[in-house]
């Protein structure tokens, strides 16, 4: 992928290639600059790249996002105010004109399962940006998607919420059963959720690890002490090539 600005070009990323696994759980991990973003929003068929392909089970980016086989969660949670939370859940239901009925079914679930069960009928504003993020996650999972785009999602929230809402995530993810493309730029956040993180260098971004996490499931707050834990990491930061 090359952005052409005036007079300059920039290869944000430059030969990567890279597959993911029906159902399994990756990040895409780097310092600023490295193309994460840039290469989740190819995958969403967000923008197109210079050259080169993605397939999503034989589909390109347009069929599969054109099947709502995504369900996309940005950095800020991007919720309508005036909407109250289950009203924002149901949104993209009542895009593709699913029934009331079924979109008030589909939203409660999604309430009970990312632990906001009551405050179904309050505003955002009224919310904590950990619990806006979770109405965030409800609202992507409402249309059923096979694969789960999340970019850095929880890196505006304190360290105390954000390592809370990621072994909820993966407490979801069990339910669900998507595969998952997380983007992060923190190595424990990377470590914690992934059977397998893809390393980017940036200048030009590129893919310079593949790191498997062979970590038990289900992953645990105290496996951040484990020593197995503290050597993924060590291991993960040793892979960046010139940052
Ligand atoms: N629309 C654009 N026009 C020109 N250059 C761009 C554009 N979008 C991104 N870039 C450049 O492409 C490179 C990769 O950007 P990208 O946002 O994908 O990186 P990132 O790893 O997601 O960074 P961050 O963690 O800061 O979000 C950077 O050098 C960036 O300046």
């Amino acid at each position: 992928m090359r952005y052409r600005t005036e007079g300059s070009e920039v290869v944000a990323l430059h030969q990567v290639s890279l597959e993911v696994g029906a159902g399994e759980f990756v990040s895409l991990l780097g310092p600023s600059g490295c193309g994460k973003t840039t290469l989740l929003r190819i995958m969403a068929d967000l923008q197109q790249p210079t050259s080169g392909v993605v397939k999503i089970a034989g589909k390109s980016p347009k069929e599969a996002r054109l099947s709502q086989k995504y369900g996309i969660v940005f950095q800020s949670p991007v919720l309508y105010d005036w909407r109250t939370v289950k009203a924002n859940i149901t949104l993209p239901l009542e895009m593709m004109s699913i029934p009331k009925a079924e979109r008030n079914r589909r939203a409660d679930e999604l309430l009970e399962l990312v632990g906001l069960g009551n405050f179904s009928d309050r505003y955002p504003w009224q919310l904590s940006g950990g619990m806006q993020q979770r109405v965030a996650i409800a609202r992507a999972l409402a249309i059923r998607p096979e694969i789960l785009l999340m970019d850095e999602p929880f890196s505006a929230l304190d360290e105390f919420t954000r390592e809370r809402l990621n072994e909820e995530l993966l407490a979801i993810w069990k339910q669900i059963q998507s595969t998952v493309v997380f983007v992060t730029h923190s190595i424990p956040e990377a470590v914690f959720l992934s059977d397998r993180v893809f390393v980017l260098s940036p200048h030009p971004g590129r893919l310079s690890a593949v790191v498997d996490i062979p970590l038990p499931r289900p992953r645990t707050q105290s496996m951040r002490n484990d020593p197995e834990f503290f050597r993924l990491i060590t291991e993960i930061r040793d892979r960046f090539e010139g940052v």
